[in-house]
């Protein structure tokens, strides 16, 4: 395949570092390292990038705060070491952004959350705003009210949904391996690194086996599968080796490092996809000319400033139709406001939001970044 370097030009990126890098196998979570990462995170905020860490490394931290040796059987108290070991690992996290002169914030997900369309948009916008004030999130799974992902140890996959929701240009997973290999090089000497494959190439699952070491236990797989994720929103995914000197600085140069996995669509084309193909229509809105003029010429967002009716019993997060005022429909995307509130939003400006529902969700009724223009 022909060599691409996914990272080099990429405005905003997921970096997700697993727990076997982070804890460096069970001695609780390496301080340094995380010190390194941040480092390298914070040069390339001085170039423009907007970069959001998932980070594991809350249950080796809590095991080893508790005193205990032997990873436990019982979910309940590996729940109870993550939220003991989470509050070390974001104090790690901030103490190292902070020296650096960065603002950090600790964002606690679960991936029932990024299913549930209400809580989607709420993660999303308040992701989005904390980029905007350049603040850099450092994202773990709310472990204390789920433990699927816990028995399986996969916040792989929690990057890949963070990577959609906020649609970054790369997902580059850290890992203890130098990329992926034709087989476990821990099982097989042999094994020979994929420097470039295609996102979703069934091939990948096949060389990625089974789980991981004894600290991290999603492997290689739930890394192949989240490569496959990432790509349903146009972002290509790294998987290397975390401890690799200066390895951000250098993805983002351009530099071949690890397994680069290619996503199939580009970001705009696959968010298209993916509203087409994940969500049904809930409601409609009518819209006069001036708004119709600056969705489709302008490529602006629909503030509720140019909706004329509504229909339709939508909640915020549903995908409503956007029509002219000939009923044609012009555009889909996603609501901020439910449409018991856009009658009441319906002709007024934004600046009136507060004054009218008592609270501001967004200034538009759909953001551009959430809206797809019909074909004419
Ligand atoms: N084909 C493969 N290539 C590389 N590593 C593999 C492969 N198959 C299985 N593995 C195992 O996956 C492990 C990494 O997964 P894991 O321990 O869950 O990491 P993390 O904690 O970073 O998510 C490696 O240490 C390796 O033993
Ligand atoms: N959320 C948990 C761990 C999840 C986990 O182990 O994930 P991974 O890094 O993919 O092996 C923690 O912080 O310990």
């Amino acid at each position: 395949m022909t060599p691409f370097a996914p990272v080099q030009g990429a405005r905003r990126i997921v970096i997700k570092i697993g727990s076997s890098l982070v804890t460096d196998e069970g001695r609780g979570v390496d301080a340094k390292a995380i010190a390194d990462w941040c480092r390298q995170l914070s040069e390339l905020a001085e170039q423009g990038v907007e970069a959001l860490i998932v980070s594991s490394g809350a249950i080796a931290e809590g095991m080893k705060r508790l005193g205990w040796r032997e990873r436990p059987k019982e979910v309940h108290a590996l729940q109870a070491a993550a939220a003991v070991g989470q509050m070390g690992l974001a104090q790690i996290y901030e103490t190292s952004l902070r020296e650096l002169g960065r603002a950090s914030a600790q964002v606690l997900l679960t991936h029932a959350d990024l299913s549930d369309r209400e809580r989607y948009l709420n993660a999303r916008s308040t992701l989005l705003t904390l980029l905007q004030h350049r603040v850099l999130p450092v994202i773990n799974e709310n472990d204390t009210v789920v433990n699927d992902e816990i028995k399986f140890g996969d916040n792989d996959t929690l990057g890949a949904l963070v990577t959609n929701l906020i649609e970054a240009d790369a997902l580059v997973i850290l890992t203890d391996q130098r990329g992926l290999y034709s087989a476990d090089p821990r099982k097989n000497p042999e094994a020979q690194l994929i420097q470039f494959a295609r996102a979703g190439d069934p091939a990948l699952a096949q060389m990625a086996g089974g789980a991981g070491s004894s600290i991290g236990r999603g492997g290689m797989l739930t890394k192949v599968l989240a490569a496959e994720r990432a790509a349903r929103s146009g972002a290509a995914t790294v998987i290397a080796y975390g401890r690799e000197p200066d390895v951000l600085l250098r993805l983002a140069r351009g530099e071949a490092i690890g397994t680069a996995l290619q996503a199939d669509l580009p970001k705009r084309a696959a968010r298209k996809q993916w509203m087409a193909d994940h969500l049904q229509l809930r409601g409609r809105v009518t819209v006069d000319e001036g708004a119709q003029r600056a969705l489709r010429s302008e490529g602006r967002s629909l503030l509720p400033v140019g909706v004329r009716e509504v229909s339709g019993e939508f909640h915020r997060g549903d995908v409503i139709a956007v029509l002219d005022a000939q009923g044609n429909e012009c555009a889909r995307g996603l609501a901020n406001y439910a449409a018991a509130e856009v009658r009441l939003l319906a002709g007024r400006g934004s600046q009136e939001i507060e004054a009218l529902l008592g609270y501001v969700a967004e200034p538009e009724l759909i953001h551009r970044d959430n809206l797809v223009l019909s074909a004419v």
